[in-house]
């Protein structure tokens, strides 16, 4: 039997002893056998804790996918194994937060989505769409969008929403009537429809076109902020929570839109713990409130769609603020 076949079948077995033997032997712990599955998928898939956590340690990579694109963690959390799956999420949030630390390092460039922002977007009525028939925004996400917007309006005051995209939570947070609706845009084509459609004229309407990086010094501090951009990355979602504890107001609630690694159970798993551990550090309490979502997606919303960003049946609705307010 081939060396990565035998890996294969000690995980499999969950023997941790032959798995060390081989190991030690030099095998490759990233290998995949005939069905495209690594030794640590199958370790999670019959919950062999210690097998996976050898395997971990013996640098298996926790990320790799099946031709399914099912990862170790999903294998462990679709069979129920607890003790193979916090293992392998604890392995997940490790390494991106190494990863992030790398990624702060090396972002000091002109801005994850220059080419989107200077590309012309199109609109339809159930969706806006860039040149590359990538979907900026969606009118089936319309129901989070007004979960958002109750979220961000619970305690009224000034509101702040970083995307305007289809004005999907701006029409659901003007229903609150705030006292102030700021509106960060950085699409002309975008501001263009903002304007057209009146948004400029509404008395507790300010909008500041321009990246929200580019404008933080023309905004004050709100009482709800809501952030929802697009081709972005993680590593910018990050850095304007930097900036959460200049923008927001004590008591405020912060939440944003949260479609992390959303075509993959485990990985959004991985994020949804991941950002909460990082706004911890900020000082900041998240609740992620389940919404079904299954009812939303039929097939056919997606023709025309280039990816499929989110293939999950369940949304978790992050609500934010400072641990202290939540106490
Ligand atoms: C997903 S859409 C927002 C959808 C919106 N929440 C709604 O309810 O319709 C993202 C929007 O963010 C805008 N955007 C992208 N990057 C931005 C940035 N750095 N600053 C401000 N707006 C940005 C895009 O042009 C787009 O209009």
């Amino acid at each position: 039997m081939e060396n990565d076949e035998l890996v294969c079948e000690a995980a499999r077995n969950g023997d941790v002893g032959k798995l060390k033997t081989l190991i030690d032997s030099g095998a490759d712990v990233s290998c995949f056998d005939k069905d495209g599955l690594s030794p640590l998928m199958h370790a999670a898939k019959h919950g062999h804790a210690e097998a996976v956590k050898s395997l971990l340690e013996a640098g298996a990579p926790w990320n790799a996918l099946s031709p399914s694109n099912l990862s170790a963690g999903d294998f462990a959390m679709d069979a129920g194994h607890q003790d193979a799956f916090d293992l392998l999420l604890n392995a997940g949030i490790q390494s991106e937060l190494v990863l992030g630390t790398i990624a702060r390092k090396g972002s000091e460039n002109g801005g994850s989505n220059v080419d989107y922002l200077e590309d012309r977007v199109s609109f339809s009525e159930d969706k806006l769409m860039d040149t590359e028939d990538k979907a900026v925004m969606m009118a089936w996400e319309k129901p989070l969008m007004e979960a958002h917007a109750k979220a961000v309006c619970s305690g009224g005051g000034h509101i702040l929403n970083i995307g305007f995209g289809m004005g999907l939570v701006d029409t659901a947070i003007q229903q609150y009537n705030p006292t102030s609706h700021t509106i960060v845009e950085a699409h002309p084509g975008v501001y263009k429809r903002m304007i057209d459609s009146g948004w400029g004229d509404k008395e507790n309407v300010k909008i500041i076109y321009g990246r929200w990086q580019d404008v933080l010094d023309q905004l004050g501090s709100y009482d709800g902020i809501f952030f929802d951009t697009y081709g972005e990355y993680y590593e910018d979602m990050r850095e304007f929570h930097q900036h959460l504890p200049t923008l927001l107001k004590p008591g405020g609630i912060y939440s944003f839109f949260n479609g992390l690694c959303g075509s993959n159970p485990f990985f959004h798993v991985v994020y949804c713990q991941l950002v909460s551990l990082e706004l911890e550090s900020l000082g900041y309490s998240t609740q992620l409130i389940p919404l079904p979502v299954k009812d939303c997606l039929g097939e056919k919303i997606w023709e025309g769609v280039k990816h499929r960003y989110w293939q999950l049946d369940t949304y978790y609705l992050a609500v934010c603020q400072a641990v202290e307010d939540s106490e």
